[in-house]
């Protein structure tokens, strides 16, 4: 019955490509009943094959969509029309029957930094004024996938729909895509994803750089108990390639918590010491704050190595042994470009030299691409004079001629480089375990200019959960004001967060208990300053210092390496190995300024009240009052 009633909604709309009776029966309704509202021209199964890729590259490049970088093998430029190049939190929704599912009871007044609701009734009416018809003279392209590797234990099955074969492009490299997770799958049931650009054909307004998009109508609205996303009017990242932050962490944090485990916006690193001992760091910075130059890290320490696993999104459950077991659910680097350089991070330069598409770069004469970072860089490589850097012919990210010392930016900010994760080459041997690896420290951090200290140790699974809610970046305000711009950033998840963050940190307490063994949880703090804005420490390569220091003290056994401070245990001075480093200020850099931290607690209790309220647990709630007391004891 199920493939009469099938095929009958079938019957205007040609399959372009792959065997729809071959779907299983849930695909086929799925396929068919989102057809039948979108209206495609046709229907397009994607196999995940090389051919499949090199064919939709040849297309868009003969549409003007993909420029070939021709420096490089089957490297290629994207412009995207310039109101669509980042992700768009204000259109970004929650969408569950009761409000404080999604987001937490803050008082009347305060807008919700985490997280926004909407009601189902709203979403109806949405949904019905968007997708109708939408994908009216474009393929519907149906892009299975897996979160993790094919059939892991850990990982996780979606379907996306969409019309836009950029996206089709990118959810190849950024996942596991393909005929052979449909054959996994079987008739078990899988994320929805539906997603639009959101301009039918006939198209009636100019489109930019063959971009077609529709900023005025964007919405991405996530329904975590249907495991449904829809995503409408936007072709960017975040917002279109649905498996990275709609599923592996809006709705993949609800399956977690539904079934025991965690979907973190966290980086997975493999660390080895000089003796060839490894362990595993699972670390969460707010945006742009350098989880990729970490998680791919070069040390400037012999006898060190650093092999990469993930670079934005961590899978945890813990396992039989009680350990902590993660894995990366995603097969690709969707990374920052502008600031990335074989100094910051040779690593992703490395990656990014053949299979990889560039959103939003500039590019040189040379069919190089080029941002802001690489000046040093491409001046040694071609052995320019300042002089002929200055003339050098650039392309800037919206197609103009631009020269390096000109106004404006040759790549966008947000501009991104999508690179498939084996091409790196210090990724993990074990980066697609499907049970994971294990992990022995959890790390937060922040960019925290003053006030605190390099790294310090939490006193427990609870007192480190408050430190991951507390998590903020500070940005000095120019001299001429007072104070300082406090951006909070719970987990880093804030823009993430796919349900009321209480309920959130309430199942963080309850995986952290025995026979679970707890890993150690830690802050770092990269970005400290100097009264006159200069960083105390080096930072980059030199940070594998500190991840020695968190490492020891994970082993345990060198009790003497630390101190007990009002804040945790930070490093005893001599304790962290500075040799062969230019002169570090020790004090300025591990100091405690009571004054900063009782303000600073003063302002994070106010962040807790106003943005938790009463979804607080009450142990974090403990954390806080013991935090404020030792403070003020300082
Ligand atoms: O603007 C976008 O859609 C990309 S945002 C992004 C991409 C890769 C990794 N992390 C992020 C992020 O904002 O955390
Ligand atoms: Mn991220």
């Amino acid at each position: 019955v199920v493939t009469e009633v099938v095929t009958h909604k079938l019957n205007h709309i040609p399959i372009f490509k792959g065997d729809f009776a071959s779907l299983s029966p849930k695909v086929q309704r799925f396929v068919a009943e989102k057809a039948e509202l979108m209206n495609p021209a046709g229907i397009y199964i994607c196999d995940g094959s090389q051919k499949e890729y090199d064919d939709i590259v040849d297309k868009l490049v003969e549409r003007g969509v993909l420029t070939p970088l021709k420096a490089y093998e089957n490297n290629y430029l994207c412009r995207t029309d310039p109101r669509d190049v980042a992700r768009v939190e204000s259109k970004t929704w929650m969408v569950t029957k009761d409000k404080y599912d999604s987001v937490c009871h803050t008082p009347d007044g305060v807008r919700p930094i985490m997280g926004q609701w909407m009601s189902e009734e709203q979403f109806g009416v949405e949904l019905d004024s968007r997708f109708p018809g939408c994908m009216a003279g474009r393929p519907m392209y149906v892009v299975p996938y897996s979160m993790g590797p094919i059939g892991g234990p850990l990982s996780k099955n979606g379907i996306e729909l969409t019309d836009s074969p950029y996206v089709v492009l990118c959810m190849r490299t950024m996942t596991r895509m393909g005929t052979k997770v449909l054959e996994a799958l079987g008739d078990n049931d899988f994320v929805r994803c539906i997603h639009s650009v959101g301009l039918p054909r006939p198209v009636k307004q100019k489109v930019i750089n063959h971009w077609p998009c529709n900023p005025e109508k964007v919405m991405i609205a996530h329904r975590p108990k249907e495991r449904e996303i829809w995503s409408f009017g936007s072709g960017y990242g975040g917002n279109s390639i649905l498996g990275k932050k709609c599923f592996a962490l809006r709705i993949a944090c609800n399956i977690g918590r539904d079934e025991g485990w965690l979907a973190e916006h966290m980086l997975i690193m493999g660390v080895t010491n000089p003796e060839g001992e490894e362990k595993f760091i699972a670390a969460a910075f707010p945006s742009a704050c350098g989880k990729t130059n970490l998680a791919m890290l070069t040390p400037t320490v012999p006898g060190w190595k650093v092999r990469v696993v993930g670079d934005d999104i961590a899978w945890m459950k813990f396992g039989a042994d009680g350990r902590l077991y993660a894995i990366n659910p995603e097969a690709g680097f969707f990374g920052v470009a502008p600031g990335t350089s074989h100094k910051t991070n040779a690593m992703a330069m490395e990656s990014c030299r053949a299979n990889t598409i560039f959103t939003n770069v500039a590019e040189t004469a040379d069919g190089e691409y080029f941002w802001e970072g690489l000046e040093k860089e491409l001046k040694e490589a071609k052995g320019y004079t300042d002089e002929q850097l200055k003339h050098l012919e650039i392309t800037n990210w919206l197609g103009e001629r631009w020269h390096i010392g000109d106004e404006g930016k040759a790549a966008h900010p947000n501009s991104r480089f999508t690179a498939p994760a084996k091409q790196c080459p210090n990724i993990h041997p074990d980066w697609e375990a499907p049970q994971g690896v294990p992990i022995d420290a959890i790390v937060f951090g922040g960019r925290r200019p003053e006030g605190v200290p390099l790294v310090f140790e939490s006193f427990s699974w609870e007192h480190g959960i408050l430190v991951g809610a507390l998590v903020k970046s500070e940005t000095t305000a120019a001299a001429e004001f007072t104070g300082k711009n406090v951006m909070h950033d719970p987990m880093a998840m804030r823009p993430f967060m796919g349900y009321n963050y209480g309920k959130y940190l309430e199942h963080w307490i309850k995986l952290g208990k025995a026979p679970h063994k707890a890993p150690k949880i830690f802050h770092v703090n990269w970005f400290r300053e100097t009264k006159d804005h200069k960083f105390l420490w080096p930072g980059f390569g030199d940070n594998i210092r500190v991840l020695d220091w968190i490492l020891r003290r994970v082993a345990g056994g060198e009790e003497e390496i630390a101190i007990e401070t009002a804040i945790g245990y930070v490093p005893k001075r001599g304790t962290i190995n500075l040799d062969g480093l230019p002169r570090i200020d020790w004090n300025d850099l591990m100091s405690i300024p009571k004054d900063y931290w009782v303000e600073d607690v003063d302002e994070s209790r106010h962040f807790l009240d106003t943005q938790v309220g009463s979804d607080l647990p009450q142990p974090i709630r403990d954390e806080l009052d013991k935090l404020e007391k030792r403070v003020h004891a300082l």
